[in-house]
């Protein structure tokens, strides 16, 4: 079976720093990404899902070479760090906005928006603005928002950070939910190990812009062969 995606020798620069990805992951599993501050995270996920382009390499989902296609072609949904909800658009539009840009939304789709606010715990919440929000309220729309997409990637940006352990459990619950629901391939940026065991089944480990470990979660933090990640748990940048 082809991977669903699939980086084959990808480069980008960005400032002084050469970032360089070459994986690939099958339909369905749910990958951590980890790595210290300014490693590349948030630029691998914005090169698959296509923000950033590549200098060289293919980004490949489900076999089709999507290198040279914009973001809402690629099948692909992201959720970032600061949530990006349209401040003068209420939440209902706001989440039908992912499901048809033309928001000409039909009975189905209005079902799908109201559904998903439902599950993110939120129900009632259609007519609000984002900034009558809190911000672990607006961090669910988000997600509300890739789940009622239900694309076949799916990309995570800390999407539960501020949430509290307890909601954040939630949200993982729902993740794997929504992901069951469609075979999704997740790939999720997190700063919290336990996050990544409870959630992921495969790890990246990220460091100065290469992948410093590709492999099961399983056992990953007892691994005592790579420095940077005994540095990156220490909390200090390695010597
Ligand atoms: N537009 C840009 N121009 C120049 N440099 C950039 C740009 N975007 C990112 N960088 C640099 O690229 C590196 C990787 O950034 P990235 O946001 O991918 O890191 P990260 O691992 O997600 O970090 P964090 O955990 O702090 O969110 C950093 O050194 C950052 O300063």
């Amino acid at each position: 079976m082809k991977p669903a995606i699939d980086m084959r020798k990808v480069e980008r620069k960005l400032g002084d720093r050469q970032m360089a990805f070459d994986f690939s992951r099958p339909r369905g599993s749910i990958t951590a990404i980890l790595g210290p501050s300014g490693s590349g995270k948030s630029t691998l996920l914005n090169l698959i899902a296509g923000f950033l382009a590549p200098d060289r390499g293919q980004v490949l989902i489900d076999g089709t070479d999507v290198s040279h296609l914009p973001p809402g072609e690629r099948g692909v949904s992201m959720v970032f760090q600061d949530n990006n909800l349209f401040a003068h658009l209420d939440i209902a539009t706001n989440i039908g906005l992912g499901l048809d840009p033309a928001l000409k939304l039909d009975g189905t789709q209005k079902d799908r928006v109201a559904a998903s606010l439902e599950r993110v715990g939120l129900a009632g919440y259609e007519k609000r603005l984002p900034g009558t929000l809190s911000g672990g309220e607006r961090q669910r729309v988000a997600l509300a928002r890739a789940f009622a997409r239900a694309r076949p990637v799916l990309l995570l940006d800390e999407p539960f950070d501020g949430l509290g352990p307890g909601l954040a459990a939630d949200m993982i619950s729902l993740m794997l939910e929504i992901r069951a629901d469609v075979d999704a391939t997740v790939m999720m940026v997190t700063h919290d190990p336990r996050e990544a065991e409870s959630a992921a089944d495969q790890v990246l480990f990220i460091d100065q812009g290469r992948i410093a470990a590709d492999g099961p979660m399983s056992g990953f933090f007892e691994r005592s062969d790579l420095p940077a990640l005994s540095a990156y748990l220490r909390g200090r940048p390695e010597a």
